[in-house]
């Protein structure tokens, strides 16, 4: 499958570039910085030189022309771009052969409402959302196989749903109870784009967006159930650790979580569910996500520690897992033994 990325210059973009040129059945095409971009005509591997001898691709300020030609031009298209871009370009890309994954959030809400509220600007392409599927990879296996436009999930939802998705697939969850959800990132997840709070020197561990960050709704949307989500910034470059608290229903076993967990990720090989509660230092650089939980039947409590790469699991793999999907491979593709670095 003939592929290629936009927006291939930034930290997912560039992860995205690096395991479509491990793939076994994807071939990198061309990649895509904006028109005005200041490293149009670089090689990425100068903004990358991890990429030196890997991948030899120079960048390419994107243009209208160019843009209308790509639907046609490839199997495949990723979309690493800020929201805005994607949620302008989808319909056009979406009007040839090709196949879409977005990594933005521009597509990944059905509730256009929801969306302008939590994303500032208004949404205008409500065909492209009509086509849109969630990509979450381990539970929208069916739908993404058939999907001709993938909207990747965001990192923190990513961490947050295959934690809790298995309890409330299985019916456990007390619906009395908000599932409490606290997750830190590191500052890759804040994108490439030096600003002051993602400097060196100012970042320090800190919640952020209380009570109204843009995942809460993706993250209550695709779990059924209202969440209260509050993300952290860690000092730290790659990696999301997220922590969710659960009440469960009145006299939950053991059992039945752990049938819950098993049922959900026993066939699934991206979804690693670990004896101890997982580090950071297992998934960054990988494509997996480690998933931990703990039940007290005496509480009915249940703490879910839940660990991913964001950039990977939490973007770039997961994009490519729907890709697999999308094109008949197995999800695992291309995606285990390919680490970073
Ligand atoms: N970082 C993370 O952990 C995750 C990010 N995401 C999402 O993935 C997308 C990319 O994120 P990330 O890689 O961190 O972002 P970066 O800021 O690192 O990279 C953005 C990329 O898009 C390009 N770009 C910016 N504006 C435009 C435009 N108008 N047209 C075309 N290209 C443009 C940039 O190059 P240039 O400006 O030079 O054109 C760059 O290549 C975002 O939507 C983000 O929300 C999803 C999951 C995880
Ligand atoms: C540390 C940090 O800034 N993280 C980003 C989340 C990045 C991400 O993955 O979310 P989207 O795919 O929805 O952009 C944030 O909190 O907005």
């Amino acid at each position: 499958m003939k592929t290629c990325v936009i927006g291939a210059s930034g930290y997912t973009g560039a992860e995205l570039v690096r395991l479509i040129q491990h793939h076994p059945k994807f071939t990198l095409g061309q990649t895509f910085v904006s028109e005005q971009s200041a490293d149009a005509g670089q090689p990425l591997s100068v903004l990358y030189p991890a990429l030196n001898g890997i991948v030899n691709t120079q960048l390419e300020a994107l243009n209208d022309a160019t843009l209308a030609s790509l639907a046609h031009d490839y199997d495949a298209i990723f979309l690493a771009t800020p929201h805005q871009a994607s949620h302008d370009w989808a319909s056009q890309l979406l009007a040839g052969s090709a196949k879409v994954f977005d990594l933005s959030g521009a597509f990944r809400l059905q509730d256009r409402q929801v969306f302008e509220r939590y994303y500032g600007f208004q949404h205008t392409q409500p065909h492209a959302l009509g086509q849109a599927v969630y990509g979450l990879a381990e539970w929208y296996q069916e739908l993404i196989a058939k999907a001709k436009f993938v909207a990747v999930p965001g990192c923190y939802p990513t961490a947050s749903l295959l934690a809790t998705k298995p309890l409330g697939h299985a019916d456990l969850l007390d619906p009395n109870h908000f599932p409490i959800i606290n997750a830190t990132s590191g500052v890759s997840g804040a994108g490439r784009k030096a600003t002051m709070t993602n400097s060196f020197c100012e970042v320090s561990l800190q919640a952020y967006g209380i009570l109204g960050h843009r995942h809460t709704p993706e993250i209550s949307a695709y779990l059924g159930s209202s969440v209260i989500f509050t993300p952290h910034l860690g000092n730290f470059k790659r990696g999301i650790l997220a922590t969710t608290v659960c009440k469960l229903k009145y006299g939950v076993s053991a059992d039945q979580v752990e049938a819950a967990y098993l049922n959900a990720y026993s066939s699934q090989p991206m979804v690693r569910l670990v004896a101890q509660s997982p580090r950071l230092d297992n998934v960054v650089g990988q494509n997996f996500a480690d998933l931990h939980w703990q039940y007290s039947q005496e509480t009915g409590y249940v703490v879910i520690t839940s660990a991913i790469d964001n950039l990977l699991k939490g973007a770039a793999s997961q994009a490519v897992q729907c890709a697999n999907l999308a094109f008949g491979l197995s999800t695992s593709t291309g995606l285990i033994g390919s680490q970073h670095g």
